[in-house]
């Protein structure tokens, strides 16, 4: 029995070929006499040992993405290669060769009510023929993997959200998979249990390996853990990047929404209105990047007879680099305030706030 602490990692090695690669993936449902286009023309690939976020809002098409990864649907058209092999095609009999190398974790956790914490992460193993004192070696290095090691003979009715999703996250480790899907696996916590589910999926990924494909509507979700991020609408993926990318540079408008839902980076109209109560001068709002020479140029401008002072916004640390956004009040002569705001447009972006 290969150990869950010493299991090979698979995103160790030089990914050649990715976990998860999509190329033109389309599906289709036929509801009454119309076709439902779940799915339409997907590119993506995701890399072996990463921990890729796909996240969009209702109805934009994740669960069937995870359901075309599982084969649980079969695609419509393209193609989808798991691990080098291509899914799209195969039998019910082929797919189950290949599902027990891909663990999937759940929003309502679906544990067995009826059994114990232990017979629950046993389940799968009793699927898949494993002898009994194997079984219960593996259960225990499991539970223990997942911090439930003195709660395996409790039912799920007697833990807490975080703890039923770790028991979840055991049983889905229990045949050793490669893959990790995870959909909408922390929407049914608070924000405490889902850090506490978010670290010991962290700990999956880091400690064995593991690819984990995180499903969500929450930013949160994918700004704590994900290396990068695709954003879904209608069927399609609109934007892909690292997860620094995304938030500090997002691309399209849905991308920009969903990054505004965690991030404030210019006032809103009301703090807008009490802002120019208190301030004299023009508001101006500055991107800040890593490297940017905002400060440097801010304090030059003193020179010039223009004086600045911060009243909005902060600095992010993401992925070992800053980013976020600054508004300044600007006193001065107006022409020396345009010659500051045209500097500092040269090194990222600006805009002024309109009266
Ligand atoms: N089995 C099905 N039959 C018909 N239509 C479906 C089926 N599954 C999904 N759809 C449709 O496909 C679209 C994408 O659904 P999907 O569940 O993948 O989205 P989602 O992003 O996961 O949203 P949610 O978070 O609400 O589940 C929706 O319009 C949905 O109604």
């Amino acid at each position: 029995m290969s150990s869950v602490l010493n299991s090979s990692a698979a995103g160790t090695e030089p990914a050649a070929e990715g976990a998860i690669v999509f190329t033109n993936a389309t599906k289709q449902f036929r509801v009454g006499k119309n076709l439902v286009t779940a799915v339409d023309n997907v590119s993506l690939r995701i890399e072996k040992g990463e921990i890729f976020g796909i996240i969009g809002y209702s109805g934009a098409g994740k669960s069937t993405i995870v359901r075309l990864i599982n084969g649980l649907e079969p695609a419509t058209s393209g193609s989808i290669l798991v691990n080098g092999q291509e899914v799209v095609g195969l039998s019910e009999g082929q797919l189950a060769k290949i599902r027990p190398n891909i663990g999937m974790i759940f929003q309502q956790f679906n544990l067995l009510t009826s059994r114990t914490v232990e017979r629950n992460v046993e389940f799968p193993l009793e699927l898949a023929g494993w002898p009994k004192a194997k079984r219960k070696a593996r259960v225990a290095e499991l539970l223990e993997f997942v911090g439930l090691s003195d709660r395996a003979k409790n039912y799920p009715e007697q833990l807490s959200g975080g703890q039923k999703q770790r028991v979840g996250i055991a049983r889905a480790l229990a045949n050793d998979p490669a893959i990790l899907l995870a959909d909408e696996s922390t929407s049914a916590l608070d924000p405490e249990t889902t850090a506490e589910v978010l670290r010991v999926l962290k700990r999956v990924n880091e400690r064995l390996g593991i690819t984990i494909v995180v499903i969500t509507h929450e930013m949160d979700v994918v700004r704590t853990i994900a290396d990068r991020i695709a954003v879904m609408e209608k069927g399609r993926v609109v934007e892909t990047g690292s997860t620094f990318e995304i938030f500090s540079n997002p691309q399209t408008t849905t991308t920009r929404s969903f990054v505004s839902t965690v991030e404030h980076s210019e006032p809103n109209a009301e703090e807008l209105a009490h802002l120019r109560r208190r301030f004299d001068g023009r508001l101006v709002t500055v991107t800040i990047r890593d490297g940017s020479r905002v400060g440097t140029i801010l304090s030059d401008a003193g020179a010039d007879g223009v004086r600045f002072e911060v009243v909005y916004g902060g600095i992010s640390a993401l992925q070992e680099r800053s980013y976020g956004s600054l508004t300044v009040a600007l006193t001065g002569n107006d022409a020396a305030i345009d010659r500051l705001i045209a500097n500092l447009a040269s090194e990222t972006d600006v805009k002024e706030l309109s009266a």
